[in-house]
């Protein structure tokens, strides 16, 4: 995880300010941080809903120091108010950028007519950006995230979709019976549907090839778990912090009648895991 070095640069040196929520840090996002200059920032607005990016891991998705503000902090201001509030933080503040439906102040009520009205310099608006005529919105990612459609989401994001978590003891199941497996506990991130993944893990920043599924184990002890089972390497039992890149969903949670049913699947899910890297 990238640490927030926001508390490294004073506000007292930055010149333009992008302004918005920005969970997910996606690719209508970064089309704002396009028009930032050298000492550009990003004002992010904390609405308590992050769960592509939550604030803890954003800092991973820009060169530009990211200043956090809670929504409900600032959201009785008056536009005047805030942007008195900006020019008192950022007193080299000429530039800011939103993109075409930012609102913001009390009720909402105050958007670009507003801003470019109050605010003395240049306003910058980004016209809504689409991708394969899909409007790009952190609703929308979640959204196909969460129907296990890690392709589109993919694409919107510009990345593949990453979860942090960290190790848990498994049933001691897997190695016995299926495959080995980490079990994960994930805290703050939105999770995709139940099923499995084609997926990249990081193990202390070493990237591998691996096979995720997420659900209850309605074939073993029906709670619900995350684990991932890496492809082509033995790797130590250790207290990793694990991130896990999600490419592809190829099937849904099934109940199996044995665990050699369900151990034959697992064996061709990792098959299919395998081709997929190949190609
Ligand atoms: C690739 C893969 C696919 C899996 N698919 C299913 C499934 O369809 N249904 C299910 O009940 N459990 C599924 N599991 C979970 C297994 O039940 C689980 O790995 C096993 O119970 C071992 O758990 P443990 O690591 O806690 O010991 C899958 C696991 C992996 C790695
Ligand atoms: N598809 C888009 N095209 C242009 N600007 C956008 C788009 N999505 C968000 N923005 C802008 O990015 C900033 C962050 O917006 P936010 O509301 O956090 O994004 P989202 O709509 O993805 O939740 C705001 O200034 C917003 O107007």
């Amino acid at each position: 995880m990238k640490k927030n070095f926001s508390t490294l640069v004073s506000k007292n040196t930055i010149t333009s300010l992008a302004i918005g929520g920005f969970d997910g840090m996606h690719c209508a996002h970064q089309e704002l941080f396009k028009h930032l200059d050298e000492n550009g920032a990003i004002l992010s607005i904390e609405s308590g809903y992050a769960t592509l990016t939550p604030k803890k891991y954003r800092q991973e998705y820009s060169k530009y120091p990211i200043y956090y503000y809670v929504l409900k902090d600032i959201k009785h201001l008056a536009g005047d108010e805030f942007i008195k509030l900006l020019k008192e933080q950022y007193p080299k503040l000429q530039k800011i950028v939103v993109g075409f439906d930012f609102c913001f102040g009390k009720n909402r009520g105050y958007c670009i007519p507003q801003l470019k009205e109050i605010f003395e310099g240049e306003v910058v608006v980004v016209d809504e950006f689409k991708i394969d005529n899909i409007p790009v919105h952190s609703r929308t990612i979640r959204e196909y995230i969460s129907n296990g459609e890690l392709t589109i989401a993919n694409k919107l994001l510009n990345k593949e979709y990453k979860i942090y978590g960290t190790q848990i003891k498994g049933q001691g199941l897997g190695s016995k019976s299926f495959v080995p497996t980490i079990n994960l506990k994930v805290d703050d991130f939105l999770l995709p549907q139940a099923g499995v993944y084609i997926t990249k893990t990081i193990l202390d920043e070493k990237e591998y090839d691996s096979i995720t599924f997420l659900g209850h184990r309605v074939t073993t002890d029906g709670s619900y778990a995350i684990e991932t089972h890496i492809l082509n390497s033995d790797i130590k039992d250790d207290e990793y912090e694990i991130q896990i890149k999600f490419f592809k969903k190829i099937r849904d949670n099934k109940k199996f009648e044995s665990f050699e049913g369900l151990k034959q699947q697992i064996l061709s899910d990792i098959n299919e895991a395998k081709d997929y890297f190949l190609n």
